[in-house]
């Protein structure tokens, strides 16, 4: 059972080093890429992508991809929509400590709930939170199938899975949407490219 919100007589402990001085060291801003979508959809590509392009930079950044995640800290949720729900509030409040610490946090996890994202966006001051919506459709991703599980899914081996018999709620205001042009799905890099330009553009790949 949870027990979230039940700890009493707690303090906030203020810290002598802040944000902004974590940030003008790092001559960067803190904030979180939320990447959303299918299994398949490419968001792990996306974030190693971004993570190296970053580095090739000089930005830190680091990935909290839902897969791995679900190794450690998630090992003892599944995929009902209680766990799910719980996985992305997890994963929330440690991208928010990652923000805080001011990396670039790119979290890659499928969150197909969408007031379960929206809750990780009040996390954080609005713009620090970039919602990145991977819109490939079913059938490319399924057509993928880089791990089997569409497969075993079909074949009714795998229950509650997205997108064929579990839901997936599109985001409605995402920040960044990748699609197919032409019928085509842009590379890795052109995808990149796009998240990395944003963040140029809104200020977060320098201090001042
Ligand atoms: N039932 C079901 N539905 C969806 N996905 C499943 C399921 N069972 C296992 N997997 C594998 O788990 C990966 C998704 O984990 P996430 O933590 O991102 O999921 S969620 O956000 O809590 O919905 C997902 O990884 P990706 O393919 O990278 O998305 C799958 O490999
Ligand atoms: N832009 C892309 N162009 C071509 N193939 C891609 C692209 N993005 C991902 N892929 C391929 O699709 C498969 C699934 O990608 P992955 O990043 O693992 O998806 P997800 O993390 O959403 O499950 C992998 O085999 C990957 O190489």
């Amino acid at each position: 059972m949870s027990t979230v919100g039940n700890s009493t007589n707690i303090f906030w402990q203020e810290c002598p080093v802040g944000r902004a001085e974590r940030q003008k060291l790092l001559n960067q801003k803190g904030c979180v890429l939320w990447i959303t979508g299918l299994s398949g959809s490419g968001k792990s590509t996306l974030a190693c992508t971004v993570g190296r392009e970053l580095h090739s930079k000089g930005k830190l950044s680091y990935i909290l991809d839902g897969d791995n995640l679900r190794h450690g800290l998630n090992r003892d949720l599944g995929f009902k929509a209680e766990d799910r729900t719980e996985n992305i509030r997890r994963v929330g409040e440690v991208a928010k400590l990652f923000a805080d610490a001011g990396l670039i946090c790119i979290a890659s996890l499928i969150s197909p709930y969408r007031k379960d994202r929206d809750a990780c966006r009040a996390m954080l001051p609005d713009a620090n939170f970039i919602e990145v919506f991977m819109n490939m459709p079913l059938q490319l991703c399924e057509e993928r199938d880089a791990k089997g599980l569409y497969k075993l899914a079909r074949a009714g081996k795998i229950k509650g899975f997205t997108g064929i018999d579990d839901p997936y709620e599109p985001p409605l205001n995402c920040e960044i949407e990748i699609q197919q042009k032409d019928g085509v799905c842009p590379s890795p890099s052109d995808m990149a490219g796009e998240v990395v330009t944003y963040l140029g553009e809104k200020g977060f790949l320098q201090y001042s």
